[in-house]
């Protein structure tokens, strides 16, 4: 399963890419760095290509990321992704997600939006903005109530507060500080494996 996938990487390197020639090499530096899994988001017009790109990489789990329409997720999943991320919930691309039998992530901020994405059938939900949010003390303040649902927090996470987030609902950490978008488009692919490697030993297990 995805998830259980997800679970044990236990880091998740949000990605932008400007040139899908990046791609690949992006996939193997951080999967170097024992982090084999991006979401790549769709804030490019490379976006789609890089996915397909991935994908086509043994080992490798390839999402994609900031999904807003049903076209996009579409586009993505037809490219290979194989989940989807949202930074909000919409019962639309939920319906379209489940349609092509792809897991898909939604956000959410608030526990009226957690229900909402509960009553939808999700487990999984993104926590967005995770740091500017409240950081950390939120999972287990949102865990409490709905104890069957698990995290991933998102959102101004950084190498000093990565630990902080490694808690049991937690099922992993979401973050672009591995992979700066800078350094993605200078090459500094070393760079990267560098910091996937630091950024999984500090979330543990
Ligand atoms: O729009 C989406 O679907 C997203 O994926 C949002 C990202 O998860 C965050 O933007 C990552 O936050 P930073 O680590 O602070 O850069």
């Amino acid at each position: 399963m995805i998830t259980t996938e997800l679970a044990r990487i236990r880091v998740l390197p949000v990605v932008v890419i400007d040139d899908p020639r990046h791609a690949v090499p992006l996939a193997r530096a951080l999967a170097d760095g024992g982090v084999p899994c991006a979401e790549i988001t769709l804030r490019t017009p490379a976006a789609v290509e890089a996915v397909a790109a991935v994908a086509e990489l043994d080992g490798f789990l390839v999402g994609a990321g900031t999904v807003l329409s049903p076209e996009q997720l579409d586009r993505v999943v037809d490219a290979g992704a194989r989940f989807v991320v949202s930074p909000g919930f919409s019962a639309v691309l939920s319906n379209r997600a489940s349609r092509h039998g792809v897991p898909a992530i939604p956000g959410v901020a608030t526990a009226s939006e957690l229900m909402s994405a509960r009553a939808a059938g999700h487990t999984v939900v993104k926590l967005f903005p995770a740091a500017q949010l409240g950081g950390a003390a939120l999972v287990p303040a949102l865990h409490a109530p709905f104890p069957d649902v698990r995290f991933v927090p998102s959102g101004g996470i950084g190498i000093g507060t990565a630990a902080d987030y490694d808690l049991d609902p937690v099922l992993t950490v979401s973050t672009s500080w591995i992979a700066p978008r800078d350094a993605i488009g200078a090459g500094r692919f070393d760079e990267i494996t560098a910091r996937a490697r630091e950024f999984r030993a500090a979330v543990g297990r």
